[in-house]
């Protein structure tokens, strides 16, 4: 699919989505612009005993977004898809190969030290804290790196501790938390500093489904009361749901999706998952109400409507296969880009 047939705002595969800028933030103020950004790496690769071969990897190729003070917007792709690349070049960390980007008036990777004073960051899969020392004292240190003034620096952390149920744990060294606990921990850390953006990467991975809760509600207090621009990157969908208006699709490096999470959700509403372990290896499953998608060995992945019950379907398969065992699988990020790909008509 070229760059140009990519579903839009309000003609994509989600027919009827609303279109990226929503009701109510029409003509709001600007807070991210992206405007064809590229990131290429230069990658070498052995291909002999003495020989390595140079390649160039396209990690980001041409992406325009803008997103508006106060917005929460999710940031969503399979694996590889650019968005830890894009990012990077959000805090400044990695500069651009092409293209413009700003974040609060700043071009980061040429201010480094102002964008980190207006942004905050939070990596679901590492810390930001320092490892062998309490809460507390990571929060003290940032206190000082940012220079955040006392009366602001013991508001924020009071609200924060409050929030975030993080009174018990201050003096727990980091090394110590539940990643649970330490995902709170390190939301604190990036909030200290009253951020104006704030970027999520992965924040609920790993989370049992109370901590997710806590974390979600966290965040849309955080947005509703101090306006703060949220860009999430998740794998769930649940997360999208319940925190985010609109959502941005990417793969390859390139926007496929910029709408309402709404017409994503009839997208991946559209159809959920059999899978079936027979007793042995067996030619595709035919049967009228389901495709069968995928065969691995003795295990094959039918997708069926997903308004339908899968009983009688797994009754079908029960009565004509060797069925050993089962589950039904909910749509997640990568079967929504790949119902995209297939053009399927929404709902
Ligand atoms: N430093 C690097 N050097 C070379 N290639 C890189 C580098 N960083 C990322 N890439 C490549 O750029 C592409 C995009 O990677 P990126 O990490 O941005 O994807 P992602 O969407 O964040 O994926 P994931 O969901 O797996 O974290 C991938 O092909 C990756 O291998």
């Amino acid at each position: 699919m070229d760059a140009t047939e990519r579903p839009a705002a309000d003609e994509g595969p989600g027919a009827g989505a609303a279109p990226a800028v929503l009701p109510g933030q029409r003509g709001g103020e600007e807070v991210i612009h992206l405007d064809g950004v590229e990131k290429v790496f230069e990658v070498r690769r052995r291909t002999g005993l003495l020989r390595r071969e140079k390649r160039q990897v396209r990690a980001v190729d041409g992406l325009s977004f803008s997103v508006a003070r106060g917005e929460v917007v999710g940031f969503v792709g399979p694996n590889g898809a650019g968005k830890s690349t894009t990012i990077k070049m959000l805090t400044g960390i990695l500069t651009p190969s092409g293209g413009t980007l700003r974040v609060a008036g700043v071009e980061p990777a040429r201010d480094r030290a102002r964008t980190a004073r207006r942004i905050g960051v939070v990596f679901g899969q590492r810390t930001t804290l320092w490892w062998d020392l309490p809460l507390l004292d990571s929060y003290q240190l940032i206190h000082r790196m940012y220079r955040v003034p006392d009366s602001r620096y013991r508001e924020n952390l009071d609200r924060c501790v409050e929030l975030l149920g993080l009174g018990d744990l201050l003096d727990v060294p980091v090394r110590q938390l539940s990643l649970g606990q330490r995902m709170r921990g390190d939301i604190a850390a990036a909030l200290l500093h009253d951020p104006e953006v704030l970027y999520l990467d992965e924040p609920t991975i790993g989370l049992d489904v109370v901590s997710k809760a806590n974390v979600r509600r966290f965040l849309a207090d955080l947005n509703a009361e101090r306006g703060t621009t949220v860009l999430l990157t998740t794998h769930d969908l649940t997360d999208i749901e319940q925190l985010c208006r609109r959502v941005m699709v990417i793969d390859h490096g390139r926007l496929m999706y910029d709408g309402a999470v709404a017409g994503l959700h009839r997208i991946a509403a559209a159809e959920r998952t059999l899978v079936v372990d027979l007793a042995t290896e067996l030619p595709p499953i035919a049967v009228e109400s389901a495709r069968t998608v995928k065969v691995e060995g003795p295990r094959q992945w039918l997708a069926f409507p997903a308004g339908r019950p899968a009983a009688p379907l797994v009754a079908e398969i029960a009565a004509g296969w060797p069925l050993l065992d089962l589950s039904v699988r909910e749509p997640d990020i990568e079967d929504v880009i790949a119902l995209m790909y297939a053009g399927r008509p929404a709902g």
